[in-house]
């Protein structure tokens, strides 16, 4: 199945529309730089005809009852599944990860979108006594109302998932505003949602730049929520544009995250851990192993066995089966890797493995990165504190338990931290001293719907997932009913 570049236009109340700029962006594969598609530039017009669509579906949208909303819900997730070998090779065209993941990522997005509907028979409110005589206290749940989606673009199509179910599934419509870097298998949801039947208005797909359509929509009083996945710098510009009208706002942002591999840790199940956090997507996962402490006591033992999987990493064209790492998603991406690399070194740092584009013809185009090993880390390093977001890995060895969770807590960032040891009092100490909302013991990083993604510090707002993200695309309306 080739993909062909084709031309996207903004879905709007159910259907394709051009963008009021006249305007066209293109979207580059990170793998060759050849064109993957084309989209057009949204303006402030756009996000007003979008959130008024938004607007008028779900006055009907809200009175179906959830059950039935989470049936049609559960058709397009199926349609999505349906759909699995062309969207995953159109994100392995524009975003640059391994086919094998990309499948993973269409499987996820449905997923995510049937865990939503498991919901529709618990939207649960509350009856309680009143402290005056006859009378009651009812507090319901209700939708919040137009729903605003901003993604990034390390899993595209699963983060725009994420958000879509509980939105819909709770009675909202929502406009999502996908990333210009990785918005096409995005914008096939339009095709899928036209196919399954939506309500025209439901789910609106537009695409433009963040700082111009994305500020749009914050900022319109339309708006009654925003759920962004992004970078930490434009999670506060979106925070600062939502005090405009008090919108509620959740926020999945940045991380740094700390990989402590004590002395008495299994080593291997450390090594296969600590390398796939680090490595799979090209190191494109928020909660990626993004700084690793080594027990000294095994830290030789513990490095010969990492050292050799990294070695043997087959850095290729993400549509090869034989490829273990695809490219970093942009020229920019690119020039950080480099930056932080040449900064690491200038800081004292050495180089154990890869550092720099890999030789070979095929990587003379596309954004390419060997996976990096930085050793002789010290924890003022740049490496240590700011956030990569790609294959570089510095390593740190340590001594004392105190050192080290002082040295993990030593960070502007709490979204994900990494543990193995065998030891109870270990598990239970670093569940009370780590401060980061998401902790992985004795295994690498990976989210389950039904856990909760929450980043604390500049890792986010709110968080999402599960029952209290669930719980956010409703708002609450109390009754103080006297008989
Ligand atoms: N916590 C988590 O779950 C995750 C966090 N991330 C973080 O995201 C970053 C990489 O993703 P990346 O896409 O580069 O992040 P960006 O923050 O650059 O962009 C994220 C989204 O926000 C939009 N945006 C940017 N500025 C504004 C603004 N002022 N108002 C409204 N929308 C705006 C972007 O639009 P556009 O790009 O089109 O301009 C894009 O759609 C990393 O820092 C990573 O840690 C990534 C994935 C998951
Ligand atoms: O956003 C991320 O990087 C992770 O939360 C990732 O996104 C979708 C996958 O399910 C998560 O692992």
């Amino acid at each position: 199945m080739t993909i062909e570049a084709k031309e996207y236009q903004l879905f709007i109340n159910g259907e394709w529309t051009n963008a009021t700029s006249g305007e066209q962006a293109a979207v580059i594969s990170p793998s060759d730089e050849s064109v993957v598609g084309y989209t057009q530039m949204g303006l402030e017009a756009d996000a007003q005809k979008a959130l008024e669509a938004a607007q008028e579906a779900q006055q009907q949208w809200k009175k179906v009852p959830a059950r039935k909303r989470a049936e049609l819900m559960r058709a397009f997730a199926a349609e999505i599944r349906a759909n699995k070998p062309y969207l995953s090779k159109l994100l392995v065209r524009e975003q640059g990860k391994l086919l094998s993941l990309a499948e993973i990522e269409v499987e996820v997005t449905a997923t995510f979108i049937e865990y939503a509907c498991d919901w529709a028979r618990h939207i649960e409110g509350d009856i309680m006594p009143s402290d005056n005589p006859n009378e009651h206290i009812w507090i319901h749940k209700i939708p919040k109302g137009v729903v605003v989606a901003i993604t990034a673009w390390n899993f595209p199509l699963a983060l725009a998932g994420r958000k879509i179910g509980p939105a819909l599934v709770a009675g909202n419509s929502i406009v999502v505003k996908p990333t210009q870097e990785t918005p096409l298998a995005t914008l096939e949801l339009g095709n899928i949602a036209q196919k399954v039947g939506l309500p025209k208005g439901l789910l609106n797909i537009v695409t433009g730049s963040g700082r111009v359509l994305g500020n749009a929509l914050v900022e319109n009083p339309i708006t009654k929520m925003v759920t962004m996945t992004g970078s930490t710098p434009a999670g506060q510009q979106i925070f600062r544009a939502a005090a405009t009208n008090l919108t509620h706002v959740q926020l999945e942002l940045g991380g740094k995250a700390p990989c402590i591999v004590f002395e008495d840790a299994d080593i291997d199940q450390a090594v296969e851990g600590a390398f796939h956090s680090r490595f799979d997507n090209c190191g494109q996962v928020c909660t990626c192993n993004e700084r690793m402490y080594v027990h000294e006591a095994i830290y030789d033992v513990f490095m010969e066995k990492f050292m050799t999987k990294v070695k043997g990493l087959k850095v290729g064209d993400p549509m090869d089966i034989d490829s273990d790492m695809g490219p970093k998603v942009n020229a920019s991406e690119l020039n950080n890797m480099k930056k932080l690399v040449a900064k690491s070194i200038e800081e004292g740092a050495v180089i154990a493995h890869g550092g720099k584009v890999p030789e070979g013809k095929m990587f003379e185009k596309g954004f390419w990165f060997e996976p990096t090993v930085l050793t002789n880390v010290s924890q003022e390093m740049t490496i240590v504190h700011e956030e990569s977001f790609g294959p570089i890995l510095p390593v740190i060895k340590f001594k004392e338990f105190e050192e080290v969770i002082g040295y993990a807590n030593d960070c502007e960032y709490g979204l994900a931290a990494m543990v193995f040891t065998k030891d109870m009092q270990k598990i239970l100490r670093c569940n009370d001293e780590l401060e980061f909302g998401e902790i992985y013991v004795n295994r690498g990083h990976g989210e389950q719907h039904q856990g909760f993604h929450n980043g604390y510090k500049l890792s986010g707002s709110g968080g999402e997932d599960g029952k209290y993200g669930f719980e956010q695309y409703l708002e609450k309306k109390t009754f103080y009913v006297k008989y």
